[in-house]
């Protein structure tokens, strides 16, 4: 298999089985029209926040806004940051059904990330808080800047890679969040502003 730099497979749409997981990626999941007016929509009329993290009593702002939205029931955290969700806007509910079509699957919470130059990013972790249960079902939604987002695996170091257009779709499934970690690293060429979903079922507490 021809490997261009560390990471596999460039030429991955469609359901991909992985060493212990698998993902889903459809790079046309909207439309350019559509793709670009949600584009317009959420990056006006979402509560994008700048959040923090204490690292060793130090506050650290996360490197790019975020927003929580979903059923106005379900607590969630991260990386020791608690959030209540927003209750769901009208254009976030038509995505959500969408997105859920596509993966097969419920959702009931999506958590927005603005990147807002080419220096946001986030770095490796998994999505596999107790919160979401064994085998979470993730669905990924993006619009704007183009950017990579990167798989490792835990165990072998495997690498992919999947650049997420404006428009696309992917859905992280199996046992994939128990066994690999994702990213989407800084570049350093200057990029325009990209806006990603990511859709999760939260269990009841
Ligand atoms: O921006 C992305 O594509 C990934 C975001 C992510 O991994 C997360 O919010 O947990
Ligand atoms: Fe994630």
């Amino acid at each position: 298999m021809a490997q261009i730099d560390i990471f596999g497979s460039y030429n991955n749409v469609g359901i991909q089985k992985i060493t212990d997981g698998e993902y889903n990626f459809e790079p046309n999941f909207y439309n350019k029209n559509e793709a670009d007016r949600l584009y317009n929509v959420l990056l006006q009329n979402v509560s994008w926040k700048q959040e923090s993290m204490n690292i060793y009593g130090k506050k650290i702002n996360l490197p790019r806004l975020t927003a929580w939205y979903g059923d106005t029931e379900k607590y969630y955290s991260f990386s020791g940051i608690h959030l209540q969700p927003l209750p769901w806007l009208p254009e976030l509910s038509k995505i959500k059904e969408k997105i859920q079509q596509f993966a097969n699957a419920e959702f009931n919470s999506v958590l927005l990330n603005l990147y807002r130059n080419g220096n946001d990013s986030i770095s490796w972790h998994t999505d596999a808080e107790s919160e979401l249960g064994i085998n979470p079902i993730i669905g990924s939604v993006n619009f704007g800047e183009t950017r990579k987002f990167q798989l490792r695996h835990k165990r072998t170091n495997e690498k992919i890679e999947i650049d997420l257009n404006h428009g696309s779709g992917l859905v992280m499934q199996g046992s994939l969040q128990h066994h690999w970690q994702h990213q989407v690293p800084k570049i350093s060429r200057p990029a325009e502003q990209r806006i990603n979903l990511t859709f999760r079922f939260i269990k009841t507490l």
